[in-house]
């Protein structure tokens, strides 16, 4: 018997922006009841073809079918009408619009007497469309804006979930979300596999790829390099696969254990929906951060990063008192941040790679009267570029050109330039590729041989154990004692509820989890 036809195919796609190609003919093919990973490193293409499939982007050349007849994509409604639906980042919602009205865009309201929109029907429909995931924390009522990124990613996958459709689209879905959350996304993903309709799974998570995924694609360069089933491959061979080359291990190794020096103290100090605040942290030491999302990690970060008003208590970084008035008096401090909603904060998309990385070091580059020169700039720039592997054509490209990760690499590379003496980062390797998460870990161990303390907000619970000293993981507003990475198992077995040890959590603390599990 013949096999079946594959759900969608899409073959020989090309795509070239401004005549740089992105996409040089890759191939795509996804069977029908799969979750197939579509994997590579930053600017791989993977959005380049999830957009084209979602008719955002027109292909140069494309053949597309679906269960073998072929198909024209040419507009959002045109995918939509083929029972496409797609989970991405960047693509519709309304913030000033209730969770409800989000929920149903772009589909027909409940009525009554079918003329008027039925206002408690709609919220009654959300509200089972967010069911379905178990969201029982979000109203549906309240304003989509109102919400944290990790709950609007819940939006936009209960609404995607609200029909049948062929074939989900889902580009880092989990990149938000808690490891609860993530865990309930699944068992939907299976429920939609074992349903017979078919998931595409953009994710640079390897471990949740390895478990969750039947067949993966790989893309590099804009080519599909392979193509098969996850079962036959290891987890190396695939990280090998999409990079082009071995990253022998996933962390690396502390070039200095943190020295005596104190390099920054918090000595109850207070800022708006955080309890007062105590710690110390010692040159070259990294400190993880950790919780639910909502709990405090980025209210912290911000107040030392002078975005927030300090009611009480006070700060010390190095031996002088630092209370930062802005974000500006900040950076002239030595305290660099790198935002977790990079697009929204920290960069201005429109404008070259080499402004966005000196914006905050004008005064630092253009030393002792000398003006600043755009050739300057651009040299300083590449210079850093090329530290965090940052994939464009060069310092001049627009930002809103590059590929997401490299965007997250140009906020990093900003951050770093200054030498700062403490480096705060919310999420710095959120969609970033596995091989670019190797060389941003090496950058912070660099920064802290050179003696510089950090705070690393993380809800990627193998790198806090992985780089940090030691980790705090925040509850409702509270910074909790600190505690080494080895008992912190313990705390992430209450808090993210889970059944038990997860398959990365190092051997060291697998035995403490297997004490405390739930
Ligand atoms: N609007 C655009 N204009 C010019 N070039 C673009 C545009 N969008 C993407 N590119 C380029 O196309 C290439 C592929 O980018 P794409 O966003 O598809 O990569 P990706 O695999 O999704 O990467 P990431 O994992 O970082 O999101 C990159 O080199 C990027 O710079």
């Amino acid at each position: 018997m013949a096999p079946p036809a594959p759900l969608l195919s899409a073959i020989a796609v090309t795509k070239a922006y401004a005549g740089v190609p992105a996409l040089s003919g890759a191939d795509l093919v996804v069977a029908p009841g799969e979750i197939h990973a579509l994997m590579g490193e930053n600017g791989a293409g993977k959005s380049t073809l999830i957009k084209i499939l979602a008719g955002v982007v027109a292909p140069d050349a494309a053949v597309i079918a679906m269960d073998g007849t072929p198909v024209t994509i040419d507009s959002t409604k045109s995918a939509y009408r083929l029972g496409l639906r797609f989970i991405h980042q960047e693509f519709n919602v309304v913030p000033t619009l209730s969770v409800a009205e989000n929920i149903f865009m772009g589909r027909r309201y409940p009525r009554r007497a079918g003329i008027f929109v039925d206002w408690a029907g709609l919220n009654r429909e959300a509200q089972r469309a967010l069911d379905r995931l178990g969201i029982d924390h979000i109203d549906p009522k309240q304003n989509l804006g109102s919400l944290g990124l990790g709950d609007q990613m819940l939006v936009r996958i209960s609404a995607a979930l609200l029909d049948d459709a062929r074939l989900y689209v889902m580009d880092e879905p989990t990149a938000a979300l808690t490891a609860d959350e993530s865990q309930r996304l699944f068992r939907v993903l299976r429920e939609i596999r074992a349903s017979g309709s078919s998931v595409l799974y953009v994710s640079h998570r390897l471990d949740e790829v390895m478990t969750l995924c039947d067949k993966a694609t790989v893309l590099r360069d804009g080519r599909s390099i392979d193509s098969g089933a996850l079962s036959n491959i290891t987890h190396d061979d695939l990280v090998s696969l999409m990079i082009g080359r071995k990253v022998e291990e996933a962390y690396p190794k502390p070039v200095a254990a943190p020295g005596h020096k104190t390099a920054f103290v918090a000595d109850r100090f207070e800022t708006p929906g955080l309890a007062p605040v105590s710690f110390s942290l010692r040159e070259g030491e990294v400190l993880g951060v950790a919780g639910l999302s909502g709990s405090g990690q980025s209210e912290l970060v911000r107040a030392i990063f002078g975005g927030a008003r300090i009611t009480g208590g006070s700060m010390t970084l190095g031996d002088a008192a630092y209370a930062p008035a802005s974000p500006a008096a900040a950076w002239r401090s030595g305290v660099a941040y790198v935002p977790r909603e990079r697009r929204a904060e920290g960069l201005v998309v429109r404008r070259p790679i080499y402004e966005n990385i000196t914006l905050a070091h004008l005064k630092r580059q253009s030393r002792a009267g000398t003006w600043l020169t755009p050739k300057s700039e651009k040299r300083f720039a590449a210079e850093l570029g090329a530290t965090v592997r940052l994939k464009a054509t060069g310092p001049a490209q627009d930002v809103i050109e590059l590929s997401g990760g490299n965007q997250q690499k140009v906020v990093l590379a900003r951050a770093i330039a200054g030498d700062p003496r403490l480096l705060l980062l919310e999420e710095p390797t959120r969609g970033v590729d596995v091989g670019a998460k190797f060389d941003i870990y090496s950058i912070i161990r660099e920064r802290t041989a050179k003696g510089a303390a950090v705070i690393l907000v993380s809800s990627d619970l193998p790198e806090l154990i992985g780089i940090c000293d030691r980790i705090a993981i925040m509850r409702e507003g509270r910074l909790p004692p600190l505690s080494t990475p080895q008992v912190c198992a313990k705390t992430i077995s209450s808090i993210f509820v889970m059944a038990g040890p997860p398959a990365w959590l190092p051997r060291t603390c697998r035995s403490s989890f297997a004490a405390t599990a739930p």
